[in-house]
C-alpha cells in the first residue's frame, strides 16, 4: 500500500489519475502555479509527474527534501539538473516507450513531404499553378540515412525508414546496438556515407550545438536534415547558412533553437528563424512529433506502469 504524496505540474491524459488513485497514492493537481510557488511547497510531496513546464533545477531541487523521483511524461529531461538530481538520491523516470511511434511516423511523414515537395505543390494546385517538372521528387528508396543516436526513437524511426528500402546507418555512444534495421558506424563512416541526417539525441552539455558549421563541412554529400529532437542539438546560423549554400538540400523541423520551452511562443524577431520560416526548402511543425492522440494514452500507461512498478509492492 503507497501513501505517496505526488504532484502533478502538467496536464496529462486521465489514466495517470485514475490509476494511480487505484494504487493508493495521493495525487494534487497544479497546473498553473509558477516557479518560486511550487518551490515553496516542494518538500511537502515524495514524487513529481511532469512535462517541461517547470524546470527543476538545483535550487528547486535542493528545496525538494522528501522527493524520490521525478517522472517525467516523455523522453527528454533537459529541464532537470540530472547530477544534482542523482546526487540527492531522486530517481529519475522517463518515457520515450510512449512517444517513440508517433516520433518515427513524424520523421518519416516530413521526410516524403520535403523530398516531393507534397506541400508546396498542393498549395500551387490549390491557387490554379499546374507545374510538374518543378515539383518532380527525390525517392527515399535507395538513400543511405544517417540517425544520431539510438535510443527509442534512432530504433523506431530506423525500423520504418528500412521498410522504405533505405540503407539505415547510425552513430551511437554505446557500443553493439547494430539490429535487423540499421548498422552502427563511427561518426566518421556516417559523415562519409548519409543522404539523410536525422537527430534522436538528448539534449545534453555535448550535445549542444553538435551539429556546426564544422560538423556540416565534413559531410561529404549534399544531405536533407531531420530535427525531431531538440532545437538547441543544431547551430542554427549554420544550418541556413548550409541551406542557402545547397549543402543541406533541405531540411524538416519539429524543434526550433528559438522555443523558449515546448508551450511558449516563438521569438520571431531572428533573421534566422524567419529564413527558416520563408523557405521553401524547409518544413517546420510545433513541436508534436510525439504528440499524437495514441502518444498521449500510451505515454501516461508508461508512466504509470514505471512508477507502480518502483514503488508499490
Ligand atoms: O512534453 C513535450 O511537450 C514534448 C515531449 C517530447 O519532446 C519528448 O521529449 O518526449
Amino acid at each position: 500500500m503507497s501513501s505517496m504524496r505526488i504532484l502533478l505540474l502538467d496536464k496529462n491524459h486521465p489514466l495517470i489519475t485514475e490509476q494511480l488513485l487505484a494504487n493508493n497514492f495521493i495525487l494534487e493537481e497544479d497546473f498553473t502555479s509558477s516557479y518560486d510557488e511550487v518551490c515553496n511547497k516542494i518538500e511537502n510531496y515524495d514524487g513529481i509527474i511532469i512535462r517541461s513546464r517547470i524546470p527543476l533545477d538545483k535550487n528547486f531541487l535542493e528545496k525538494a527534501k522528501k522527493l524520490k523521483f521525478i517522472a517525467r511524461v516523455g523522453a527528454g529531461m533537459e529541464n532537470i539538473d540530472i547530477p544534482v538530481a542523482e546526487k540527492l538520491g531522486i530517481q529519475l523516470i522517463n518515457s520515450p516507450e510512449g512517444n517513440r511511434d508517433s516520433v518515427a511516423e513524424h520523421v518519416v511523414g516530413m521526410l516524403l513531404i520535403l523530398m516531393n515537395r507534397l506541400f508546396i505543390a498542393s498549395q500551387e494546385v490549390k491557387n490554379g499553378i499546374w507545374l510538374r517538372e518543378e515539383n518532380r521528387g527525390d525517392e527515399l528508396l535507395g538513400k543511405t540515412v544517417g540517425l544520431i543516436g539510438y535510443g527509442n526513437m534512432g530504433k523506431a524511426t530506423a525500423k520504418r525508414l528500412s521498410g522504405f528500402g533505405c540503407k539505415v546507418i547510425f552513430h551511437d555512444i554505446s557500443p553493439d546496438l547494430s539490429d535487423e534495421y540499421a548498422t552502427q558506424v563511427s561518426l566518421h563512416e556516417l559523415k562519409e556515407q548519409a543522404e539523410v541526417l536525422s537527430l534522436h539525441i538528448p539534449l545534453t552539455e555535448e550535445s549542444y550545438y553538435l551539429i556546426d558549421g564544422p560538423f556540416i563541412s565534413d559531410m561529404k554529400n549534399d544531405f536533407y536534415f531531420v530535427n525531431t529532437a531538440r532545437g538547441k542539438n543544431i547551430e542554427t546560423k549554420s544550418l541556413v547558412e548550409a541551406l542557402k549554400a545547397g549543402k543541406v538540400k533541405g531540411a524538416c523541423l519539429d524543434v526550433l533553437e528559438y522555443e523558449k520551452s515546448s508551450f511558449e511562443n516563438l521569438e520571431v524577431e531572428n533573421e534566422d528563424l524567419k529564413y527558416l520560416l520563408e523557405s521553401e526548402k524547409v518544413i517546420v511543425t510545433p513541436h508534436i512529433a510525439g504528440w499524437t492522440h495514441q502518444s498521449k494514452e500510451k505515454l501516461a500507461q508508461v508512466i504509470v506502469d514505471k512508477i507502480v512498478a518502483k514503488f508499490v509492492d
